[in-house]
């Protein structure tokens, strides 16, 4: 709700009027533990399927849990400018990492957050958690963690400014692909909203989650992935410099493939062209993970 409040100001202040149309996703309501048969899409199907049956004309997700396989149904109008990346760690205290007892118990539900405390503290007992921010709040509250991991921009936009929180360094904890910022869909073939909702799109954003998404694609990753990537795109008046960073581990943590890579290029009015580069960039980071055998990893995450 949040985020669709915050497209919804800024069409506003571009002279478009909206209404908005409250959705409850499987995201917020299922609490099995996570299955990547049953759960791909699980925050953004719903609201995808608003936009099919005519409910909306403007979906707005999380990218983080927006699919990467192309559905020629939607376009991709928009990537909102990009909030905070890093992944926070929550407890009632504020305590750090290290300062955890010995075996304590951490929730969270993704492989990448799994795998990467576990090479930062192997002794943790690192236990699924699901549902939407306040409900993995609610089960830290309840004692049934230590302490959880989430993401700071989920934090900051609910301005839950009282909860006690650790930053992860990048190094500590690498985020997801997309993490933090918006991705808005319209329907393929409504020229006139895709126009008025792409004027939201920020372009080092749209580079930059471009060649992270890229990876994830192009190693066949999906949701459950233990995936990390960062992208960071300065554009000068001319020229565009794009970095990655991006890790490929097993979810014990004992094994790591890391890569490191940069382009850059001509920042010119063809931005069609530039996100292709960043793509691009994207596709040979993925190609040396292969080489090093990421596919492994990511099949014995399954
Ligand atoms: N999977 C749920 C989800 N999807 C996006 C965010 C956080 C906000 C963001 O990354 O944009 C979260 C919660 C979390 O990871 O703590």
């Amino acid at each position: 709700m949040w985020q669709a409040h915050y497209v919804a100001a800024k069409l506003l202040a571009c002279g478009v009027e909206t209404t908005l149309v409250p959705l409850v996703s499987g995201g917020d309501t299922d609490m099995r533990p996570i299955d990547g048969t049953r759960q791909v899409g699980l925050f953004t199907k719903r609201i995808q399927q608003a936009l099919v049956d005519d409910e909306a004309d403007i979906a707005v997700h999380s990218l983080k849990d927006l699919p990467t396989a192309a559905d020629e149904r939607f376009v991709l109008a928009a990537v909102a400018e990009r909030e905070t990346v890093t992944d926070s760690f929550v407890t009632l205290d504020g305590k750090s990492l290290s300062d955890l007892a010995e075996g304590a118990k951490v929730g969270t539900g993704s492989t990448r957050r799994v795998a990467q405390l576990k090479s930062l503290r192997p002794d943790l007992e690192i236990l699924p958690i699901r549902g939407n921010v306040q409900t993995r709040l609610s089960k830290l509250a309840s004692g049934e963690f230590a302490a959880i991991v989430l993401a700071e921009a989920g934090l900051l936009r609910l301005e839950m400014d009282d909860v006690k929180r650790v930053s992860f360094s990048l190094d500590e904890m690498l985020p997801a692909p997309g993490q933090g910022a918006l991705g808005i869909e319209v329907r393929a073939n409504e020229p006139v909203v895709l126009e008025a909702v792409s004027k939201l799109d920020d372009l080092a954003t749209r580079l930059s989650v471009t060649t992270e998404r890229t990876i994830l694609a192009a190693l066949h990753g999906g949701c459950l992935a233990p995936i990390a990537a960062y992208s960071q795109a300065t554009m000068s008046n001319d020229q565009v410099e794009l970095t990655v960073k991006a890790r490929v581990m097993s979810v014990d943590g004992q094994q790591r493939l890391e890569e490191t890579a940069s382009a850059s290029f001509a920042n010119d009015s063809d931005v069609t062209g530039m996100v292709d580069k960043a793509a691009d960039l994207g596709r040979q980071v993925a190609d040396r993970f292969r080489e090093a055998g990421a596919e492994a990893l990511i099949q014995s995450a399954r």
